[in-house]
């Protein structure tokens, strides 16, 4: 079963005005579907329900979508989140996620993200060294105040995902070494101002299989007794996110969060912790589309290039990571072509698709690239002076622009006009 393939929640030519999203607001523009968004939050929640002791935790990875209009309606459906800079821990508490229900990850984390983060409250700081522990330990002393912490382990798993969004082996930034774990907890142990509570383990994202997660789940578990033994009383233990979306029937098809649940349920059995799980792309990745136009169809040496008014700058992932988007005329024509699809940047990696086939379209023609209400407005940027793409909500029949196009050519910068 796809649970990604409602069409009455998916977004749809015929179940959204597309048409009439893109006269009123322009293109490019990003589109989400609450009634998806809403779907796969409740397909995630009953997919971990009972697993660990407690109440899992579902903390949404602000990352993948921060739009407060996406956070608040996740926060209704019950998530928590997951941030990774104080600017997502300050959207996760705009849109009424309660302090008790955030985790802080991140490698990077500074002083001043510390602290605040410290004042106003958080369910456990992931940290990611023993130099941070020490810092968190530092800030937390001067408040007079107990931080929550785990650390998050590097498993050294190979997640089978594309390398520059794989996070668990050794060659990575993130963590520390399962090696070096017991002697990091003794450590922050002793540190004043630290409550050493929990461990975390996060290993890449868009994994096909779950195999991966399981093994770095066992380490997880291994590490959990020792800890114990060693005199930590571990009781949290946040497994990330990763899970991987479908982006087309003939794309690797990922293994289903009910699939997830039922490895986790049998991997933690004995653990005694609350779990905490970071989805991100599994929640948004299929509930948004980027919505564009066809400025011109000009002929090339293989095939026909399909430049559209979407660029890179507006959906950097497959520049970055060669990914795959499904791409539809809003309103097909009935034949077919095979083009490549490009942008109007001034880069040759500003290619969406080489030698696709898929609906024929001209000029002023509506195309959507399907699967990117994750990690695509979020990674939007103003190369080539582009203004930043808008975003537009739609629930049932009603829609809402919930983020204006961030116009970036009337150079805001200060210029001491220098020649
Ligand atoms: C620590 C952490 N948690 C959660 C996520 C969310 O991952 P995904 O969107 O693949 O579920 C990420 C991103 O990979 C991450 O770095
Ligand atoms: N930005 C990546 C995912 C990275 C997740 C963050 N660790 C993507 O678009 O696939």
């Amino acid at each position: 079963m796809d649970h990604f393939a409602n069409r009455s929640g998916s977004l749809h030519a015929e179940d959204v005005p597309l048409t009439a999203i893109a006269e009123a607001v322009g293109t490019p523009v990003y589109v989400y579907s609450v009634a998806t968004m809403k779907r796969h939050a409740e397909v995630m929640l009953d997919a971990v329900a009972g697993c660990g002791s407690g109440e899992p935790l579902v903390a949404y990875a602000v990352k993948a979508n921060p739009n407060g209009a996406v956070l608040r309606v996740l926060q209704g459906c019950g998530l928590g989140a997951d941030v990774v800079s104080i600017g997502e821990y300050r959207r996760a508490r705009a849109a009424g996620i309660a302090p008790e229900r955030i985790v802080f990850s991140g490698v990077g984390k500074t002083a001043e993200e510390m602290a605040e983060a410290l004042a106003g409250g958080v369910l456990q700081f992931n940290a990611e060294s023993i130099e941070e522990a020490r810092m968190l330990s530092a800030i937390a002393d001067a408040q007079g105040k107990s931080a929550p912490i785990g650390f998050r382990i590097n498993p050294d798993v190979e997640a089978g995902t594309h390398a520059k969004i794989t996070t668990g082996t050794a060659d990575n930034k993130f963590g520390i070494p399962a090696a070096e774990a017991l002697g990091a907890y003794a450590e922050a142990e002793r540190l004043p101002g630290l409550k050493v509570q929990g461990i975390t383990v996060h290993i890449g994202s868009q994994l096909v299989s779950i195999a991966p997660l399981e093994a770095a789940f066992r380490r997880l578990g291994e590490l959990i007794g020792a800890l114990r033994a060693q005199g930590s009383d571990i009781r949290l233990a946040d497994l990330g996110g990763g899970l991987g979306v479908p982006h087309g029937a003939d794309q690797p098809q990922p293994a289903l969060p009910e699939a997830y649940g039922a490895m986790v349920r049998r991997v933690t059995a004995d653990w005694n912790c609350r779990l905490v799980f970071e989805p991100g792309r599994l929640i948004v990745g299929n509930a948004g589309v980027l919505l564009t136009r066809v400025v011109r169809v000009k002929p090339g040496a293989s095939h026909p290039w399909l430049i559209v008014d979407a660029g890179m700058n507006d959906l950097m992932r497959p520049a970055l990571y060669d990914a795959w988007h499904g791409i539809e005329a809003v309103t097909p024509r009935g034949a077919k072509a095979t083009v490549n699809v490009v942008g109007p940047v001034c880069e040759s990696g500003d290619t969406f698709a080489m030698a696709r086939e898929m609906d024929a379209v001209e000029a002023g023609d509506l195309v959507l690239f399907r699967t990117a209400g994750a990690y695509g407005a979020t990674m939007a940027n103003g190369y080539n002076s582009r203004p930043l793409t808008p975003e537009v909500l739609v629930d049932g029949d009603r829609w809402a622009l919930v983020r204006k196009r961030i116009d970036l050519s009337d150079c805001a910068e200060v210029d001491p006009d220098w020649r």
